[in-house]
């Protein structure tokens, strides 16, 4: 069997970004000010507080402001709320993440109801949910947008191919599956009460996993020559003498890699197109908002 060729997430994310960089000094020139995006962490989580660095220095780097507010995880919910409704009526942010999971004792849809639609630019808020499935313009959630890009690059029009999403949350399986069904797929949406996940994963052109099962999807799942997009992101338990365990996807990247025509790694793939897909959602909101022309596909 042939090696399948990587798909270097990685690499295409840092052109993605180099276009939003373009994009966001244009609109400096344009606005007189920068785009900027605001970050809300609530708790101390520390794999939300690396995403947050991340995305703090990606943001400044191409050329937008970032708003960090981190709050204790005791933070009561109406002080979370009262801070999105400020950051709403800021008109120097033009994007707004409230980083999740929140703690327990607060409300994850009664915040980002909160966020104003027009700053969401995860696109998680009811109206842009609503927007993405009628087919009209909003945003769409970044790892989703982020895995259509990669396909697209790597297959041309994806019109017409089979499809399975396993997982159906609504910050990644469902807008896939609604994204996939937009660029006409064949979708299935397979979750943990699915019958013969094996089975349902072998008919599939294009494979995307969305569980959050380190190395769940083996290679004698895939259907020989299919595309797999892997967007877990587990940390094993570090082994002898490591402090660190390794970060693996949902897939079994040892496996698939020998059937498959195209694959993600883990890390490298899915998780920097979500930040650079972030910083295009931002840029793209500060021209809507701004009123400000923009030729949004070109990005
Ligand atoms: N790379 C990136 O940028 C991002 C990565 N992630 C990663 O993606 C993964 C998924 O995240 P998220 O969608 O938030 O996860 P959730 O836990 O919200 O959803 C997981 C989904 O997987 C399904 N599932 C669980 N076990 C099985 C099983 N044995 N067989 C089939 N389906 C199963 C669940 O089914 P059911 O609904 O029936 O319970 C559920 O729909 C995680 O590893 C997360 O860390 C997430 C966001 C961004
Ligand atoms: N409101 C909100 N929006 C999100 O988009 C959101 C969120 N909350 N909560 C958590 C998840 C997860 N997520 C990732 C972002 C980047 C990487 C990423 O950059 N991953 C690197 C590795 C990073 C590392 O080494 O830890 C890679 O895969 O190569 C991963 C995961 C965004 N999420
Ligand atoms: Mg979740």
């Amino acid at each position: 069997m042939t090696e399948a060729s990587i798909i270097d997430g990685k690499g295409f994310a840092a052109g993605l970004r180099e276009r939003v960089s373009r994009v966001a000094a244009d609109f400096e020139a344009k606005a007189g000010r920068k785009a900027g995006l605001a970050v809300v962490l609530v708790g101390e989580d520390p794999a939300s507080q690396v995403y947050v660095r991340n995305k703090n220095k990606q943001t400044v780097a191409c050329g937008m402001n970032s708003f960090e507010h981190k709050l204790p995880v005791e933070t009561p919910e109406a002080d979370l709320l009262a801070l999105v409704e400020k950051l709403n009526a800021d008109p120097a942010v033009d994007g707004i993440l409230v980083q999740l999971p929140l703690p327990s004792h607060m409300n994850e849809q009664k915040v980002i109801a909160t966020i104003n639609p027009d700053k969401d630019v995860d696109g998680f808020h009811v109206v842009n949910v609503g927007r993405l499935a009628t087919g009209l313009p909003g945003f769409v959630p970044c790892t989703p947008l982020g895995c259509v890009m990669l396909l697209k690059d790597k297959l041309g029009s994806l019109s017409g191919l089979d499809a399975v999403v396993i997982g159906r949350s609504n910050i990644v399986g469902k807008p896939m599956a609604q994204l996939l069904l937009a660029e006409s797929c064949t979708v299935t949406i397979a979750h943990s009460r699915t019958r013969d996940l094996p089975a349902v994963v072998r008919r599939a052109d294009i494979v995307v996993a969305a569980v959050g099962r380190a190395e769940m999807v083996k290679g004698d799942w895939i259907k020989p020559g299919a595309t797999v997009i892997d967007v877990g992101i587990n940390r094993l338990p570090p082994a002898e003498g490591e402090t660190k365990g390794k970060l693996v996807g949902d897939v079994d990247f040892a496996s698939a890699s020998q059937v498959a025509g195209a694959i993600t790694p883990v890390p490298g793939g899915v998780g920097p197109m979500t930040i650079a897909v972030l910083l295009r959602n931002t840029v793209v909101a500060a021209h809507r908002n701004a009123g400000i022309g923009l030729d949004e596909n070109a990005i």
